[in-house]
């Protein structure tokens, strides 16, 4: 059996990047899993993966692996798949893993790390946000729109195999941290992808739309029930402390689009049930991320069904 120190299950905008800070770590046989074979077939033919990183490209010699054909065990799965094909990697993951494996889930919003936890228990789970921008030009070229920041943490205890994936992307120029209080974070996170992700994703707009005039103001109502919800969970969040690291990382990656935004440009579904979606159900009626969750539903409508 083949063992490979780290594997990616998603090879998109952020499977790209980290493929990019892992291979710049030392690792330099990666399998990538993909869902589609247009993926691994336009990967091939380019020879690897560009990342587009201020003005330099890099080529990056991934090996590009369709999910349904598991190549060998790996010691660390970063699964970068969208939240609503998470339930489709369980298997895969079960597959490329053994008890000693860590797994790290980077989704946006609550849901997926829940769900993987709950499904694989004799594995080492763990979460963590991502504060960087990509952007998925096409299945073969990635653009690193700026931020480095990875926090990521295991809420079932301590693990050092967290510690040991630290060292291998903070080589490569990852700025990745291991927290004790990855709830904490998960809820910050959720602030800023409840107002940059909707926000972008209805205006079709750059990150740095979020810093508008109207954009703060529609922030400020989509985090006051943000705050209300984490309450409900026992955390007590400061709405100025939130607002600015909102604002920041719109600043950070002003000229990315959103994962949402770049899923609405290309007529596929959002992960908005998982962000402002989850928030809403927390808040009871008049909830601001309740409209906000049905109009992006309704632009899903009005390209899923051909209207
Ligand atoms: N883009 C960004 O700037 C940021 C994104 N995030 C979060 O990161 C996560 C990933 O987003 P993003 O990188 O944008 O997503 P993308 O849509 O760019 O990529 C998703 C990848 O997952 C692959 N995939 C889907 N299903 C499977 C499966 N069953 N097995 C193996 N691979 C599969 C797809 O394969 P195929 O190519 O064949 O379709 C694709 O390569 C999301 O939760 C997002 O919210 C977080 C921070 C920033
Ligand atoms: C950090 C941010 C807002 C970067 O665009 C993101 O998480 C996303 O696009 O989903």
């Amino acid at each position: 059996m083949q063992y490979y120190d780290l594997c990616i299950v998603g090879g998109g905008s952020i499977g790209g990047i980290i493929a990019y800070y892992s291979f710049r770590g030392g690792i330099t046989s990666i399998p990538v899993y993909y869902r589609s074979i247009e993926s691994i077939e336009a990967i091939m033919k380019n020879g690897g993966l560009t990342i587009k990183y201020g003005d330099k490209e890099y080529l990056l010699p991934i090996i590009p692996v369709h999910h349904s054909k598991p190549i060998g065990k790996c010691r660390f799965v970063i699964n970068t798949v969208k939240a609503y094909h998470v339930k489709d990697t369980i298997n895969l993951m079960h597959k490329i893993t053994d008890e000693d494996s860590l797994i790290l889930m980077l989704q946006n919003g609550f849901g997926s790390l829940e769900l993987v936890e709950e499904k694989m228990l004799n594995r080492y789970v763990a979460g963590g946000v991502v504060f960087i921008g990509a952007e998925r030009i096409n299945r073969y070229y990635i653009l690193h729109h700026g931020g480095r920041t990875i926090i990521a943490g295991r809420r079932k205890g301590f693990t050092a195999k967290l510690l040991e994936l630290m060292n291998i992307l903070n080589r490569g120029g990852c700025d990745f941290r291991v927290t004790s209080n990855i709830d904490l974070y998960r809820w910050i996170k959720l602030g800023v992808n409840a107002v940059i992700n909707p926000l972008t994703a209805i205006t079709r707009s750059k990150n740095k739309i979020v810093l508008t005039q109207y954009g703060r103001i529609l922030a400020e109502k989509i985090i006051d029930e943000l705050i209300i919800a984490a309450e409900k969970y026992g955390f007590k969040l400061d709405k100025k402390k939130l607002l600015t690291t909102i604002f920041r990382g719109a600043k950070n990656t002003s000229e990315n689009y959103s994962s949402m935004a770049q899923d609405i440009m290309n007529n596929k579904p959002t992960e908005i049930d998982y962000i402002n979606g989850f928030i809403a159900k927390h808040v009871g009626e008049k909830s601001v991320n309740e409209v906000i969750t049905l109009i992006v539903h309704l632009i899903e409508e009005s390209y899923m069904k051909n209207h």
